[in-house]
């Protein structure tokens, strides 16, 4: 599937090879491991396996393709074919969960309702449907891996390449990323995957591929981290590790059984004395002098933790990565392949799925084991030679042939249909058994009937590609393909399409309401409005493409309303009001007595921090509503900021107190605060106890103040024509003022004037 044939590669001329020489194929099906160095050429391989750059000398072939010979042009459409994963995530930071995993259908134009089934699917099989409203920065580094990964399959890729993809990752969480590539791999996805993760390595016990200073050093169909002890990988294991502090060869012994097969005899007593539930660790120990196989019981593993080396990842002792038969992915994904579900998860000897038990592996040594009819065992040396390489231990029930490709011209590469069927003559589909290329996709044909619009048939949606895998039921969707990055340059996962080849083919579709909302509508200002324009094109320049084609239903209707849609005053279905009440409901609390409420509170759900501060930005929205609806919620009573509310100017302390508030309509209980109520009684017996002229002097003056209360305005209340010009204020007069009522509001003193004024009197 993957080839590469003495391919050198220089990144400058004159410099070390980057990869020296190297010769290597990947099998349909492998899930391989690349390890070595820092430097030793890991990534340029993955990289050239995606055409990221060309061998100076020898070829690189995949799927048949030479990939020195493909045309720029045509690198789009082979890139959707193969899925990459990084170490440090490169999800985008402005889009959710969702967002990004759908982002990957959107470039190549899926229907939203394709996107949405198949995006919340593929979410559901990595556990983060319950996070795909987060962004990426609410989530932890292992849900963002896989999230990366539900990005890097959703278009159902045929390789997946990753890049140290637990290289941030706890343990844990490495082994929660290592449980999702196990099942892509086992719903027949090429995995190849570089790593400096000798624990994960070591509990694959699958494909390892060292590379040593570009060079090819090793390549084991089932190997651990350790190359076999004398070989040429060793020794440079050796050296790399003393040379990088890391920990020299110290192998440690198996912990975890993983017996071989050794015939039925060997079998059946394998399976009455161990099994892989039994709460029992066996190691099974190669006799090194005549390569018999003898069991022996580990006595170590009663004392895990006495031994500095069981501090350390030791092979298979990694307790969070579940053990094979405990793992419900892989048992899901059995349940729902004929083919997997026959493979014997409780298997009695050989774990790798050999189903005659005739084929073996020395784990220790690293080779492959052959049993002849008495039972010896045959060994075979793998290394560089050409052989099927069983790949993950999962796979090899699902190949009944070795699938290793015949060279495709590009025309038949091109005819060949996209997950269509299981495989055929060649191997190049790998189907599982059952499926025949006729099998409708129900959700597929579902979709496309319900569609609206003709243009929506979303059986349109079938990218050209080279590639075909079959997955299982419960993954097979509607919509193949692949993000489509620019062909040159480095490749993240995240880069735009090239929109002559892919542009957006989506039709518009209408949001639906389901729920009728009461409460007026609100216009977005225009100053905000504009603002969340240029948030927007600043933050995601993906969004200039087409801002409607958001995925999220929920985020969908928010863009529309922060992108300007106009409210539909006149409509009286309420659809405008479901979008702007979204937003400016609970985000934008109105001081208009009618709550903009639907009559179903929308979900609570994460806020875009752009329009966060769009909203900081523009504290001084301006206000569209008609006039009658400005008024206050609440009366006077709901005091103004100080700095706001112009100081009538007193002659004196006393003279600044006015008799009494404005008048009002309605029910005074209701509006009055009952503090400064009782102040004003209070203040009044005070006064006239004192000073009864004044009192009434101030009365009429305060009445002459006073505005005019004109006709009553909505609900009741008065609304002021104008407020009355403010007296000037003598300085001594307003520092004074200004004195009192700092003090007032530092003894936490209502900062009523009135109120102020009569504590001041009455406390001296
Ligand atoms: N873009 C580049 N330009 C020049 N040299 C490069 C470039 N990328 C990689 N190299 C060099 O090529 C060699 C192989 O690098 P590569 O990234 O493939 O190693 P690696 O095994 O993936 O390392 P790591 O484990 O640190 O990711 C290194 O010597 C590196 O310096």
């Amino acid at each position: 599937m993957i080839r590469f044939e003495e391919v050198t590669r220089r990144y400058e001329a004159g410099g070390r090879p980057a990869l020296d020489d190297v010769t290597v194929e990947f099998y349909r099906g492998d899930f391989a491991f690349l390890i070595g160095a820092s430097g030793s050429g890991k990534s340029t391989l993955l990289r050239m396996i995606l055409r990221e750059g060309l061998p100076q000398r020898g070829k690189v072939t995949v799927a048949g393709q030479n990939l020195g010979l493909m045309l720029d042009r045509r690198v789009p459409d082979f890139r959707r074919s193969i899925g990459m994963v990084f170490q440090d995530f490169r999800l985008l930071p402005d889009k959710t969960v969702f967002d990004n995993v759908a982002f990957a259908m959107r470039v190549l134009g899926a229907k939203r309702g394709a996107i949405r089934k198949r995006v919340t699917k593929v979410l559901e099989k990595v556990e983060l449907a319950h996070l795909a409203k987060r962004y990426p920065h609410e989530i932890s580094g292992g849900e963002q891996q896989r999230a990366a990964i539900a990005r890097a399959i959703v278009n159902d890729p045929a390789i997946l390449l990753a890049d140290e993809p637990t290289g941030n990752l706890d343990p844990r969480a490495s082994a929660e990323v290592m449980k999702v590539l196990r099942w892509i791999n086992a719903s027949g996805t090429t995995v190849i995957m570089a790593t400096h993760d000798r624990a994960i390595v070591d509990h694959a016990q699958t494909r390892v591929v060292q590379l040593h200073r570009g060079r090819l050093v090793r390549d084991e169909a089932h190997g651990f981290y350790d190359a076999p002890e004398g070989s040429e990988a060793w020794d440079v294991l050796a050296q790399e590790e003393s040379e990088s502090g890391l920990r020299a060869h110290d192998p440690a012994p198996l912990k975890t059984a993983v017996a071989p097969a050794l015939g039925s005899a060997a079998v059946d007593a394998a399976a009455e004395h161990d099994s892989f539930d039994d709460g029992e660790h066996h190691t099974w120990e190669p006799d090194t002098q005549d390569h018999h196989f003898v069991e022996s019981r580990d006595e170590s593993i009663d004392h895990v933790g006495d031994h500095p080396e069981d501090q350390v990842m030791a092979p298979g002792e990694d307790p969070s990565v579940l053990a094979f038969d405990e793992d419900p992915v892989l048992q899901e994904t059995a349940e729902s392949s004929p083919a997997l579900r026959e493979l014997d998860f409780d298997h009695h000897g050989d774990p790798h799925g050999d189903p005659h038990g005739d084929h073996d592996f020395d784990h220790h040594r690293g080779n492959d084991v052959h049993l002849d009819d008495s039972g010896a065992a045959q060994h075979e040396h793998p290394g560089m030679r050409d052989v099927r390489h069983d790949a993950w231990p999962l796979d090899a029930p699902i190949l009944d042939e070795p699938t290793r490709d015949a060279p495709m011209s590009e025309a038949a590469i091109l005819d060949e249909p996209f997950s269509e069927g299981p495989a055929d003559d060649s191997g190049r589909h790998r189907g599982v058994e059952g499926e025949s290329e006729q099998e409708p996709d129900d959700e597929f044909h579902d979709a496309a009937d319900t569609a609206p619009d003709v243009n929506e048939d979303e059986s349109e949606f079938v990218p050209e590609t080279s590639f075909s895998v079959t997955w299982p039921d419960h993954l097979r969707e509607d919509v193949h393909g692949h993000d489509v990055p620019e062909p040159h340059g480095d490749f993240d996962g995240t880069e735009l399409p090239d929109l002559d080849q892919d542009g957006f083919t989506e039709a518009e579709e209408e949001p639906e309401l389901e729920e009728p909302l009461t409460g007026e509508i609100t216009p977005i200002p225009q100053a905000v409005e504009t603002d969340l324009r240029h948030h927007d094109q600043d933050l995601d320049p993906g969004q200039d493409l087409d801002p409607d084609q958001d995925l999220d239903p929920e985020r969908d209707q928010d863009h529309r309303t922060d992108l300007g849609a106009e409210p539909d005053h006149a409509s009286g279905d309420g659809s405008g009001s479901a979008q702007d009440s979204s937003r400016t409901g609970p985000q934008h609390p109105e001081p208009s007595g009618v709550p903009l409420t639907p009559a179903t509170p929308a979900q609570p759900r994460p806020r875009l921090s752009w329009l966060a501060h769009a909203e900081e930005e523009s504290p001084q929205r301006p206000d569209h509503r008609p006039a009658e609806t400005q008024a206050p919620a609440r009366p006077i009573f709901t005091l103004d900021p100080p700095s706001s509310r112009p100081p009538r100017a007193p002659e004196s302390l006393l003279d600044s107190v006015p008799a009494e508030e404005p008048v009002l309509d309605g029910d005074p209980a209701e509006s009055r605060d009952p503090v400064l109520e009782q102040d004003l009684e209070s203040d009044q017996d005070l006064a006239q106890e004192q000073d009864p002229a004044p009192e009434q002097d101030l009365q009429s003056q305060d009445a002459a103040e006073r505005p005019a209360a004109s006709e009553s305005g909505p609900e009741g209340y008065p609304v002021p024509e104008e407020r009355p010009v403010p007296k000037p204020m003598s300085s001594a007069s307003q520092s004074t003022y200004t004195d009192a009522r700092r003090t007032a509001e530092h003894l936490g003193l209502p900062r009523s004037r009135r109120s102020i004024m009569r504590r001041l009197r009455r406390d001296g």
